[in-house]
């Protein structure tokens, strides 16, 4: 039996379907909508493509987006201005700064500059923080969004073993902390890891988080493993086509053969990491009204 695909595409869908709905209650009962500004800094084309779905998913989750485009040459005092004065906009209860910034803005002295009660993405040292020490905050999207499939799929995750491949702060660390608060026994490999195959072996779950198309081999997976596949990688273009086919981190066909479930790339992590920021900016809008959102609504 092949293994089953999971549909993070469609789950996303229902998810910005529902934080749609609780946020249209939210502009009931607050008199204003919930809303979510982006800021993007020069013209990288992969960052205005997600900027621009993170805009139209906003709208159509009855939210307002407020874009800010700044020029590459952009100046770090004028970038931290903007932030300060989002910080201080009662119409904005979200703030997400595109990364990568350009190479002369430190990108720690802007996310800390984010109000963290603003910081949607989760990635300002207190939500890094409370994470780590078990308070409520923000979780990065990407990693409560693999979550969210993981639980939909296996439901209690107690006791199995989690191997997370990567250690970023942005997917690495917080996913191998969701997986540890959910009672895994939780790996974190990465580039230095000895034996990475056999590490992986022991996996019940997989999450496959390196940035490295096709990295991870089907002969590494134990049978009936669930893999999350968190990588986006841009293969080079075939002859005569103008661009690459877009692939994760894991052999997608090789792992069919031995998994339990996947996600595929795309149409598997991606979709979940723009639903939760919609529903990490509904549960600020929330809390900054001083409201609370209804138990169990997302
Ligand atoms: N401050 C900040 N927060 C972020 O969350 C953030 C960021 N910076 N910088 C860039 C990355 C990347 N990212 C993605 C979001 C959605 C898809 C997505 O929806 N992908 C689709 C389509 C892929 C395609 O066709 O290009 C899919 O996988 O099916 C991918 C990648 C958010 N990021």
């Amino acid at each position: 039996m092949p293994a089953q695909v999971i549909d993070g595409k469609a789950f996303a869908a229902r998810l910005r379907e529902r934080v749609g709905q609780e946020a249209a209650k939210f502009a009931e009962a607050a008199g204003r909508k919930a809303g979510l500004a982006v800021v993007l800094v020069g013209e990288d084309a992969a960052s205005q493509v997600y900027v621009r779905s993170k805009h139209k998913a906003t709208v159509a989750a009855h939210m307002e987006s407020f874009e800010h485009r700044l020029p590459a040459d952009t100046a770090e005092a004028d970038l931290l201005a903007l932030v300060a004065q989002l910080n201080a906009d009662p119409a904005v209860d979200g703030i997400l700064v595109q990364l990568p910034l350009p190479d002369h803005l430190d990108e720690q002295a802007v996310i800390a500059a984010i109000s963290p009660d603003k910081d949607v993405d989760g990635f300002h040292v207190t939500n890094a923080g409370r994470l780590a020490v078990g308070q409520s905050g923000f979780v990065p999207c990407t990693p409560l969004g693999c979550m969210m499939l993981l639980t939909d799929r296996l439901g209690d995750l107690s006791g199995l073993e989690a191997v997370v491949i990567g250690r970023s702060n942005i997917v690495g660390k917080p996913m191998a902390q969701l997986l540890l608060d959910a009672n895994a026994t939780v790996t974190i490999a990465h580039s230095r890891t000895r034996d990475l195959p056999a590490v992986v072996r022991r996996a019940d779950i997989v999450v496959a988080a390196v940035g490295r198309a096709e990295m991870v081999k089907a002969e590494w997976l134990k049978p009936q493993a669930t893999v999350i596949d968190v990588g986006i990688n841009r293969l080079p273009p075939e002859p005569g086509a103008d661009k690459g086919r877009l692939v994760g981190d894991v052999d997608y066909t090789g792992a069919q053969g031995v998994a339990a479930a996947i996600t595929p790339v795309p149409g598997g992590v991606g979709p979940m990491t723009i639903a939760v920021l919609l529903r990490n900016t509904l549960v600020a809008a929330y809390r900054n009204a001083g409201l609370d959102l209804p138990e169990g609504a997302l």
